[in-house]
Parts: structure tokens; sequence; C-alpha cells
């Protein structure tokens, strides 16, 4: 028997494995570095998470001469060698040999406990990874925000805040279309606006509308045709006046899009496609030093295998485009900002695209192959915002969503609905408009987030705002409803955190407790497999888990009343931390 050995850092699945690997190497030790599987059970009946190595083990070894008779014993043994652990109350076999484990309620009250001293980021997963690069939201200069980028903003968002949540380095960027041959038309319309140069905003009005009028005038007039394109020349030539011109357009768009971020409390870092265009030459070197680059009908290629198109890197015309552009961000991300996990945020239809240029990258061995060694490119796709009628989400004059209009509705729809329930009595102006805003612009995150992110979502008002069912609205009442517990109880939790104990005594207690405990797991798989609905669902069923426990316990008044209102504290600290991951603004008062 191994000696016992207790290494209470890591999530309750790494703990877990840990011990399985002790006994993994007294049951087998001519096989070396078996990585144990732990998962939770499937059936709750069976116990609460099992050891399912024993029957590869058995492949492995039945024709070395083992003394083992088949999977079973093999499961019999790994539970034999378990050194004694704190962890763990009673383990079974079933089966051909799942080691089924019973852990200690003890054990996940003490660690619960440990949680509330200690502070919610000791269960931050530990990943493997030390930089990482999060490209989101990048809407493009002159063209007004769709919904696509709400998307992008809200799941790149949430992505970082998760991977920062892990003590993960993040470098939040935001890759704006801020150059390219658009540019031309937007700065001769200018001038031809406003011939001595001196623009401001207003004058320019909405953005979208001047990109529409010049895009017109470059299409009917063959003149200003040419002059467009003399005009991408001299900006890219880097002449003054040009510079200038582009300079103040970008400025204007940027203003607008700051606002979308700042009600979505969005924090990001512009470095758009104009900041790498200095270092497309040189990397389009590098790859054609490796032989990558090819002539093609004129233009410069990168053929990948199993695709018909190959990546054009340098236009007919000698422009660069969007594949040059990323290609040397890419460069630059990697060499000089030394990232290990770059990711990028886009709608699935950009899918091909990343491909092929990733696999550029993998030729030029700037990253691996193998997608489990760093550094690594991950591209996460989303698909469409639907509206009711099933089509793309546009408004009712066919014009493409405004990302600020919407934030505006849902806050006055929460707002109304606040004001219906008695609150503009209750509560002052700033706190009626603050709990407005939170469950609001909350609602509007929630509804995108909880969604596998590659299908499509219908947005729909009446949904995401419903105080039933999956929704912001009712996880943040059910937040706002445990601290309300917790006060009117009239204790001092701090003082309870101190004194108090934690015990699981009734089976809906076990169950919260045991889902309170898989927190930092399910944030690791979120943040693995770059999927925030993981987060949602284990947001949504906790607060079941509570809802089940509240009907069925008494807290205030009764005897286990201290144990109790800790267990409440401890849901709200870990419904609190999936608020912020989820870039949610938590309520505590309804
Ligand atoms: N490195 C990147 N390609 N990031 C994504 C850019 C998204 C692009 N501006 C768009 O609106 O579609």
């Amino acid at each position: 028997m191994a000696d016992a050995h207790e290494d209470n850092t890591g999530s309750l699945k790494e703990q877990l494995a840990k011990v399985f690997e002790l006994s993994l190497k007294v049951t087998v030790p001519d096989e070396p570095e078996v990585v144990p599987l732990i998962a939770p059970c499937s059936k709750k009946e069976t116990g609460d998470y099992q050891c399912n190595n024993a029957m590869s083990l058995w492949s492995k070894i039945k024709g070395k001469g083992t003394e083992f008779r088949g999977p079973q014993p093999v499961g019999q043994a790994i539970m034999r060698n378990l050194p004694a652990s704190d962890m763990i109350e009673s383990c079974s076999v079933a089966g051909p040999g799942f080691i089924n484990v019973k852990l200690s309620t003890k054990w996940i009250a003490k660690s619960i406990q440990k949680m509330l001293t200690d502070g919610i980021d000791t269960w931050a997963p530990k990943l493997l990874v030390k930089r990482a690069i999060v490209d989101f939201s990048s809407p493009n200069i002159a063209k007004e925000m769709h919904v696509g980028h709400l998307r992008s903003t809200i799941i790149g968002d949430t992505l970082a805040r998760m991977l920062e949540y892990s003590k993960v380095d993040v470098l939040r960027r935001n890759h704006v279309g801020d150059w390219g041959t658009q540019f031309g038309m937007l700065i001769e319309y200018l001038f031809e606006k406003f011939p001595d140069g001196e623009v401001n905003d207003q004058d320019i009005g909405e953005l979208e509308v001047f990109y529409k009028a010049s895009k017109q005038r470059f299409d009917d007039d063959a003149e200003f045709k040419e002059r467009a394109q003399q005009a991408v020349v001299s900006l890219q030539g880097g002449e003054e006046k040009y510079r200038k011109a582009w300079a103040q357009i970008c400025e204007i768009s940027r203003k607008g899009f700051e606002k979308v971020y700042q009600r979505l409390g969005v924090h990001l870092e512009e470095k758009g496609e104009s900041f790498y265009n200095p270092y497309i030459p040189e990397t389009l070197d590098l790859l054609k030093q490796k032989g990558l680059i090819e002539e093609s009908e004129g233009a410069q290629v990168i053929f990948i295998e199993g695709k018909k198109i190959p990546l054009i890197v340098v236009k007919r015309d000698g422009g660069f485009n969007y594949a040059s552009t990323d290609l040397a961000a890419l460069w630059y991300r990697l060499n000089k900002e030394k990232a290990d996990w770059i990711i990028y945020v886009t709608d699935v239809g950009q899918r091909e695209h990343f491909e092929m240029f990733f696999t550029a990258a993998k030729r030029a061995g700037w990253i691996p192959t193998d997608e489990n060694k760093y550094p690594k490119t991950s591209h996460v796709g989303f698909g469409l915002v639907l509206g009711d009628d099933g089509k793309r989400f546009r408004t009712r004059s066919t014009e493409v969503v405004k990302l600020v209009d919407l934030l505006d509705e849902a806050k006055t729809r929460c707002k109304a609905a606040l004001v219906e329930r008695g609150k503009a009595a209750e509560w002052t102006p700033e706190e009626l408009e603050q709990t407005a805003e939170a469950v609001g612009y909350g609602a509007v995150k929630y509804a995108d987030l909880k969604n596998n992110r590659l299908t499509n979502y219908t947005f729909n008002f009446d949904q995401m705002l419903n105080d039933k069912g999956n929704t912001a609205v009712y996880l943040l009442y059910a937040h706002a409803r445990i601290c309300s517990i917790i006060r009117k109880s009239g204790k001092d939790i701090e003082e309870l955190k101190r004194e108090g104990q934690i015990k699981l005594e009734k089976d809906e207690e076990r169950k919260l407790g045991l889902h309170l405990l898989q927190f930092p797991e399910v944030v690791e798989e979120a943040c693995t497999n770059l999927l925030p609905n993981v987060l949602c669902e284990y947001l949504y069923d906790l607060s079941e888990k509570f809802t089940s426990f509240y009907s069925e316990c008494q807290v205030v008044g009764s005897a286990e009343e201290i144990s109790r209102l800790l267990l409440c504290e401890a849901t709200a600290v870990v419904m609190r931390k999936c608020f912020h991951i989820l870039g949610i603004t938590p309520v505590y008062k309804i």
C-alpha cells in the first residue's frame, strides 16, 4: 500500500486522479505513465466519480504474461492498492473493472469551507498556457458593428475572462479592419465633401451612410474610381494628407465602437490590420525561404493540401490582403508577443480562411502540427444570429441592427418590468437604473453564451428577458434571493466563516456541495474546449440544485442554520464568479 498522500490542490477530478495514479503505479509497475481516466459517474446511484482504466489496461497487459485474469480483477487490484485518502468514503468495482468512488461527505464540506476562507481564486484551474491572445470583436472601420461583431465581442470577452481567471496572461486584441482598398474611396469622398480637410464626427454623421455614399460615387463615376484607386496608393505610400484623412475616419469609427464596449463593460486593445502592414514583406520573405510561396495566375499563393483554391498572399496588382495581414500578425504574435495560444473569434463563415493560414504556419514550422502542443492557434467559430422569422437578424427597415439600439431596448424593457414590480417606489433612481442595466445587458450576453456557439441562435427579447427558465434574469434573481436569505438571517457571515462549520447531512445539501466543488473542472473544460456554454450549463444547474436544497432544508431558524448559511454563501460566491466570467454584473437585491 502506497503512503497516504494528500495533495489538496487542483480540481476535484485532478485530486482524485492523483490518488489513482499512486495505485496504478503499484498495480501495474511495468506500465509507466498510465494516465488515470477519471470522470463523474453517469448514474449517481453508483457513486460520484469513476475510474475507467481497467479495460484499456487489461488489453495492454494481457499478452504479457500478467497474473490478472481479466479486466475486473485489474479493477479490483487498482481499488485494493488505493492509498488511504480523506477524499474517498468507499469504492466498488462494477462490470469490466469500473471503479466507482463515493466521495467523503466530510471532505466535500471541508473543501468548500476552505474555499470560503481562502477565496474562490484558489479554485482557479491551472492551465499549461502562460500567455494567450484573444483576437475578438474586430469590426471594420466605417462600417456599422453588426450583431456578428456583438457575438464575437461577447464570446471573446468571456473566453478572455475564463483564461484570466485561470491566471493566464491575456492580450485582448481588437483586429479592426482599418486597412484596405475601401479607404481610397472613403478618403476621396472626404476630400470632395470637405475640401479644406477640417472635419469632425458631427460633420460625417453616421459613418455607415458616409460609406454608402462614397461607394455609390465609386460605382457610378469612373473618374472618381480612378482617383480613389490612386488614393490607396498615396495612403499606402504614407503621404501626409492621406494618412491624416485615414486617421480621421478611423477615429470617428473608434468612438462609435467604444460606446458599445463601454456599455458591455468590455475592454480591448486595438492593434488593427494597419499595424501589421510593415511586417508583411519580411513575413512573406520567411515563407518564401521555406519554399511555400508560388506564383499562380499573376498572384503569389500558398497551395494547401486538400483545398482547391490556394491562399492568396499577394494579389495580382501587387497589393496585400486579409491573409497576408493575418500571416504577419501571427508571426508578430508568436515572435514579438511570445504568445503560446492564439485564439480568433469570428463567425464560422471564416473557418476556411483560418484553416488555410494555420496550415501554412504549420508547414512553415511556426507552430507544431500536433494540436495538443504549444504554441497553438484556435479558430473559435460561431453561428448566425437569427430573427423570429428564422432569417438573418434584421430590423424592420431590413438594415443591419444597431448594437446600441439593442442594448437600449433590453435595458428599457428591464426597467419597465422592475417598475411594474413596484421597484420605482422602493429603490433610488440610480438603483433602478443600475439594476435595469445589469439585467438587460446580462440577458443579451447570456442568451448568446448559453448556446453552443457553433449553432445559430434566435434573438428574442421576450425569451431572454423571461424571469423563468434558463435566462440571466432568472439566474440574477436567484442570486439576489440567496443574498437576501443571508441578509435576513442577521448573522455576520465573516464571523460564521471563521467559527462555523459546514455539514452536509441531507441529500440535497450534499448534492449542492458536490456541485460547488466541481466548479474548477468545469471552468477548465470550458477553457480547454473554448466553450462558454459549458459554464452556463453549470451555473443553471447550480441554481437548480440550490432551489432543491432550499425547498428541502429550512435555513433561517433551523438547528443547522450556521452550516446552511455558509452553504448559501458558498453558492453565492460561486455564482458571482460565474457571472464575472460571463461578463454579467450581479445584482444583490430584487
Ligand atoms: N485576425 C482576424 N482575422 N481577426 C478577425 C477579423 C474580423 C474581420 N474584421 C471581420 O469583420 O470579419
